[in-house]
């Protein structure tokens, strides 16, 4: 595995505790990840910010962005898919398994450089499931969070997203991830130039508007998706937004606002969420050790055996 950083990096006066934010990018196939990705640097770049960028995806055959570290270049995903007789499918999520038992080496990389850095960007395999419901996608993702502010920038295709119904199981899908990842989470818009994301804006915060639109669909889906709107309801109240466009650059402000607010989320909730659980860990093997120490000397005592008087 190889650290392809090519580029010096601009001088920058380090915080002594400061560390990247690292997003992680994920959405359906098409949505736009890799793109929005190569915008994104493109953007960073010109604020004199700092991106470290991974490709995790195996299966691509361009990326259009200088990746500081790239899957390809430790693992042949063609050669994965002949050697274990795998599908397309299969040969990705095996790649990124046995990426993942490398990772350390990885975080390694990440940590040499943390300090100059402002970003971590990661782009995830374009079948969503195999990073989102994956051993090696929480692996990676847990391990990332435990070390760094991280948060997710879940890419939408907006100009697909414009029926109720692919709005609506879109939406439940992101909710999934964040239930299951529990990371500060930002729905990205994407392809604004093509569809502005104002309609997604009104279903999302006037539930009125949304029965509007669900009652112009005389399907039986419509009366599902009625129950479903109002779970979705919660999920929006505690939402971050915004819309872009990867091709033209439109709202990446907005964008690098919503993670900055993610982050301070991450510090506000997350990690002493994190931090309360690895301490009642911790707590837990105290007491384990105790009682094994306090068995072992109930044992030594026993074995001791009783006195027995001596003839006189
Ligand atoms: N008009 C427009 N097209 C976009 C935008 N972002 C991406 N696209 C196009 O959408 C298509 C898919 O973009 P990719 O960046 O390859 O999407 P992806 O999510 O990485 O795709 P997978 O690798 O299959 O997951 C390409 O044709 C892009 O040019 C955008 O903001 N506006």
């Amino acid at each position: 595995m190889a650290d392809q950083s090519t580029a010096p990096l601009p001088s920058m006066a380090p915080a002594p505790d400061k560390k990247p934010v690292v997003i992680l990018c994920i959405g359906m196939a098409g949505s736009g990840k890799t793109t929005f990705l190569q915008r994104l640097n493109a953007h960073l770049h010109t604020e004199r910010q700092v991106p470290y960028i991974l490709n995790l995806d195996p299966a691509v055959t361009r990326v259009p962005f200088n990746a500081n570290i790239d899957i390809r270049d430790t693992i042949d995903y063609k050669q994965v898919m002949n050697e274990y007789q795998l599908g397309p499918n299969g040969a990705i999520l095996t790649s990124l398994n046995l990426f993942t038992t490398k990772f350390d080496q990885v975080l390694g990389f990440i940590e040499k450089r943390s300090s100059a850095l402002d970003y971590v960007i990661l782009d995830t395999p374009g079948q969503i499931e195999i990073f989102t419901w994956s051993a090696s996608g929480s692996i990676i993702t847990d391990t990332l969070a435990a070390s760094y502010p991280t948060v997710l920038a879940y890419i939408i295709d907006t100009p697909r997203t414009t029926s109720p119904a692919t709005f609506m199981s879109n939406m439940l899908y992101a909710c999934s991830i964040l239930y299951k990842t529990k990371l500060p989470f930002i729905l990205v818009f994407n392809k604004t130039d093509v569809t502005p994301h104002d309609f997604a804006v009104e279903w999302m915060t006037d539930f009125e508007a949304y029965q509007r639109a669900l009652s112009q669909d005389e399907t039986y889906m419509s009366s599902l998706m009625n129950s479903m709107s109002l779970v979705l309801d919660e999920f929006y109240a505690n939402l971050r937004y915004c819309g872009v466009s990867a091709v033209t650059g439109v709202g990446f402000d907005g964008f690098l606002e919503r993670v900055a607010e993610a982050r301070d989320e991450y510090y506000a909730e997350y990690k002493p969420e994190l931090d309360r659980m690895v301490q009642e860990k911790q707590a837990l093997r105290e007491t384990e050790k105790k009682e094994h120490l306090e068995r072992l000397l109930k044992d030594m005592t026993i074995t001791e055996g009783a006195e027995v008087p001596l003839d006189q």
